[in-house]
């Protein structure tokens, strides 16, 4: 934790939650009510992810207050604890007593009688009340969720008991089954897997609807029924759960729920991912060509967790245009030693696992960009060299800049030339769902393609891998050749669609 005293602060007591990595970058983005400390704070984007301001407790001045920076929480990962309900109890009962109703007369008997005619099983037993079954706890996708951020406020859910068995003691036709508890339903967006704390997947939710029981609700306890020594005989030939003696009391009493600790991932599901080193303008790209509005400034690191965007359909294909929608999803910049988790590396890393189409999108007027290409492709072979098999297009961006204009077609040929013109032609290397087959964090995989994965990182460098099916130049920021991008980007989407069709 970072105490660091500030002067003379805005009256609010908390800021807005950004997220990073606190070994690393990680910005301390100042609310806009915070402008005239932005400069000193510069220094402070290394730490500080989510600030607050709050009165020093015993600080001798009223006008000093201390920002305080908290712990990293990730957006996308979470440890949770979900804990089901306990069974109800049942109870000791017994048969009321005969001489009652002897006392009444013949009808009054009958009415009686058939009145307490107990439930009974098809074979003629009694059925004895059981206690409720304690509460499930599901965790389903939810379309409405975004992020798993309400799981750091509240990391811990517990379902309710059953409800025991209400009886007075005596057996009855009224005798009822004490109530079962409410399952507990989580939501979590699309796209989270679910597994165990440090162990086995257990599942991954990408579609609305989609659920897990992931804690099961104790059963209920039996009910028994007392009886005289000489009585138990007759009666066991009735219900099989006549009290022997003292110990069978444990039966009454409810299972506990199940209580467990899961661990939930948010991948991001998108069509199309943009990676890039930071400040590259891939927020800006999909604040382009899309509804969404990400943060957007001239330093790195502004994007701290993906963005999604969604791609309109395209207008060539008339009514079938919706079928071409697209959602796009801008990654955090990449950087050097992003695959051993430099920069949040690993956990934007996985979010391009569920995505078929990759766009790269490079500064055009920084110092090196071919150098800068190559470190992304490289962090993306290192993290899964399957990611270099997916088709990709490159996006040279910033052409309204003199200096990417000038080196423009030189740039696009260098980049055409890393890779090899070979199409990937097994099944498998265009399709998002194979990926999930390849290893990965709490991805299980054959021994084969674990092999192949291995050989892979180990024999092949980025140039064995296919070259981009495009490369545009752009300004995406001043709308110069915007269009021509969008065409190639559907176009990519087309190729991954048919490619999809043809291996169905
Ligand atoms: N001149 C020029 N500047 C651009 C262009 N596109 C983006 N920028 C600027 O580049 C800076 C970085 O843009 P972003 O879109 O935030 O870059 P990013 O790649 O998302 O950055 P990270 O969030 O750090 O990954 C901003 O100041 C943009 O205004 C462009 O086409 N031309």
């Amino acid at each position: 934790m970072i105490m660091v005293s500030v002067a003379s602060p805005p009256s609010s007591s908390y800021l807005s939650p950004h997220f990073g990595n606190d070994r690393l970058f990680s910005a301390l983005l100042l609310p806009k009510r915070c402008n005239w400390h932005q400069n000193n704070f510069e220094n402070l984007r290394h730490q500080a992810i989510k600030c607050r301001f709050a009165k020093a407790k015993e600080s001798p001045s009223a006008n000093t207050a201390t920002l305080i920076s908290e712990p990293h929480k990730y957006f996308d990962q979470v440890i949770i604890t979900v804990r089901a309900g306990d069974g109800g109890h049942g109870a000791i009962l017994s048969l009321p007593k005969p001489r009652a109703a002897k006392s009444q007369g013949k009808k009054e008997m009958e009415k009686t009688r058939k009145k307490s005619s107990y439930k009974r099983d098809f074979d003629g037993s009694l059925i004895l009340p059981m206690g409720g079954q304690g509460g499930d706890v599901v965790i389903y996708a939810d379309e409405g969720e975004d992020t798993l951020l309400e799981f750091h406020k509240k990391s811990r859910y517990n379902a309710k008991r059953g409800g025991n068995v209400d009886a007075m003691d005596v057996l009855t036709s009224q005798s009822h089954d004490g109530l079962a508890a409410p399952t507990v339903r989580i939501p979590v967006p699309l796209g989270t897997v679910v597994k165990r704390k440090r162990g086995k997947l257990l599942a991954d939710l990408t579609h609305p609807g989609d659920e897990i029981l992931v804690a099961r609700g104790g059963q209920g306890g039996i009910s028994l029924l007392e009886m005289t020594e000489h009585k138990r005989k007759k009666m066991m030939a009735l219900t099989p759960n006549v009290m022997r003696d003292d110990s069978d009391k444990v039966l009454l009493l409810g299972q506990p729920g199940e209580e467990v600790s899961l661990e939930l991932i948010l991948r991001v599901v998108a069509d199309v991912g943009l990676v890039g080193l930071p400040n590259a303008g891939k927020s800006t790209l999909l604040a382009a060509i899309t509804l969404a509005k990400p943060e957007i400034a001239d330093y790195p690191f502004t994007t701290l967790m993906p963005n999604l965007g969604r791609l309109d359909g395209d207008p060539a294909l008339g009514a079938g245009k919706y079928s071409s929608e697209a959602t796009l999803a801008d990654l955090p910049g990449l950087i050097e030693g992003a695959h051993m988790g430099k920069g949040l590396g690993r956990n934007f890393l996985r979010h391009l696992r569920r995505t078929r189409l990759l766009v790269h999108v490079i500064d055009a007027a920084a110092e090196n960009p071919v150098n800068d290409y190559r470190t992304v492709k490289e962090e993306l072979r290192m993290y899964n060299p399957e990611y270099l098999q997916r088709p990709y297009i490159v996006v040279l961006n910033k052409i309204d800049l003199l200096e990417a204009r000038n080196r423009l077609s030189t740039l696009a040929e260098e980049i055409k030339r890393i890779g090899s013109d070979k199409v990937p032609s097994e099944p498998g290397t265009f399709s998002g769902d194979a990926i999930q087959s390849l290893p990965s964090e709490g991805g299980a995989a054959d021994k084969s393609s674990l092999g192949s994965f291995i050989k892979d990182k180990m024999d092949k460098g980025i140039e064995d891998y296919p070259c981009p099916l495009a490369v545009v130049g752009v300004s995406v920021l001043k709308g110069i050749r915007v269009n021509e991008m969008l065409k190639e980007i559907r176009a990519a989407l087309r190729k991954c669609r048919d490619f999809d069709e043809a291996l169905e």
